[in-house]
């Protein structure tokens, strides 16, 4: 496929933001156009405002997405926005829902209505989550595309109904949709509420005496395979490259670890030597997903990718984003 131009929905996120850098250095002659709310934050691109055309559009707000994709026809687009932390949306699961599912729907049923007016048929990356598997049974694991889907949170309600809108556009429209099923991905400009960037933010506040020497967590027995963002945003260009329309595929890292010896380690990268560990109530969830480790072999297999960048790595890169952060403070 011959790819001129592509939409970012979420460019001003933490992946959309690594994406957009990733096409700029690897593929300069794609033009990228990004789907932005008015007003939202835009500290993850200010480096390549200017390198990108940014668009006004809302996941909620659907001719704002007919507009969009009708002025500029993308021959991918890259669906990346969403309500993308799960202890929230058992706070606000219904504008989750909204977000993500009638949001994601907007989105394809914009596509539809343009592919029905004049045969328009780009390529769809829809970004569902290993959420949507729930807590496993040690005989599932490695999780395979073919594990039930157990969502144990809205947010992973939300990715289910994501996940099986997109297929079923492809069913039903042949809209060119293809699934990801992306597990832990971290690395600098991760949201701060997230578990590894939020405990490097506290031990860079600790490290510039903002914060006293506590670090304060929630479960620190959940199992997670670490893949690093920049990994990630490759594997999604090999996807849209790649892989084939309709299917869903696991991606994920090989370096398996429980978050307490990720706390572990990025502590031990601290130049503050006594740092210590409270455990905030507030923190644990109602139900969390405590085991997720992938078999990724359907994508290796459709693409040869393989992470590059180890987790030590990914920690050391995610602490130094945060002392930047108070160091510009
Ligand atoms: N956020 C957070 N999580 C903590 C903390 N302490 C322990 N945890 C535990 O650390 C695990 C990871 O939590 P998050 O970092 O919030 O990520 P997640 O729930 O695994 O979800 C992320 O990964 C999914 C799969 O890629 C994504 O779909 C989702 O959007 C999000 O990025 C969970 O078991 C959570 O209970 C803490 O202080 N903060």
């Amino acid at each position: 496929m011959n790819i001129r131009r592509v939409l970012i929905t979420g460019i001003t996120g933490f992946v959309g933001s690594h994406l957009a850098d990733y096409i700029l250095e690897h593929h300069p002659d794609v033009e990228i156009v990004g789907l932005v709310r008015w007003r939202a934050p835009k500290d993850n691109i200010q480096h390549i405002l200017g390198k990108v055309k940014l668009v006004y559009g809302d996941l909620t707000d659907m001719p704002s997405l007919l507009k969009a994709l009708s002025q500029h026809k993308p021959d991918v687009i890259f669906h990346l926005a969403a309500q993308s932390y799960v202890d929230f949306s058992f706070v606000s699961p219904v504008s989750t829902l909204e977000t993500n599912v009638i949001g994601t729907c907007n989105l394809l049923e914009s596509i539809k209505q343009i592919k029905d007016l004049d045969g328009y048929d780009p390529v769809v990356h829809i970004c569902s989550s290993s959420e949507v598997y729930g807590q496993v049974r040690q005989d599932e694991v490695p999780i395979t595309e073919a594990c039930p889907l157990r969502p144990a949170s809205p947010y992973a309600v939300s990715k289910v109904g994501e996940d099986m809108l997109a297929h079923q556009y492809w069913l039903s429209w042949k809209i060119k949709t293809i699934r990801t099923r992306m597990f832990t991905h971290e690395g600098p400009r991760r949201g701060e509420v997230f578990a590894s960037s939020n405990f490097a933010k506290q031990i860079a506040a600790i490290e510039c005496g903002k914060q006293a020497p506590t670090i304060y967590v929630g479960n620190l027995n959940s199992i997670r395979t670490f893949t690093d963002v920049r990994d990630a945003v490759r594997a999604y260009w090999l996807l849209v490259t790649c892989c084939q329309p309709g299917e869903v595929y696991n991606i994920g890292g090989v370096e398996t670890m429980t978050i307490g010896e990720m706390l572990q380690c990025l502590i031990e990268k601290s130049t503050h030597k006594n740092i210590a560990v409270e455990v905030d109530p507030a923190r644990l969830r109602p139900s969390d997903v405590t085991l997720q480790i992938p078999c990724t072999d359907k994508f290796v297999l459709a693409t040869g990718w393989q992470p590059q960048i180890k987790v030590d790595r990914m920690l050391e890169d995610t602490l130094h984003y945060w002392r930047e952060y108070y160091r510009n403070a």
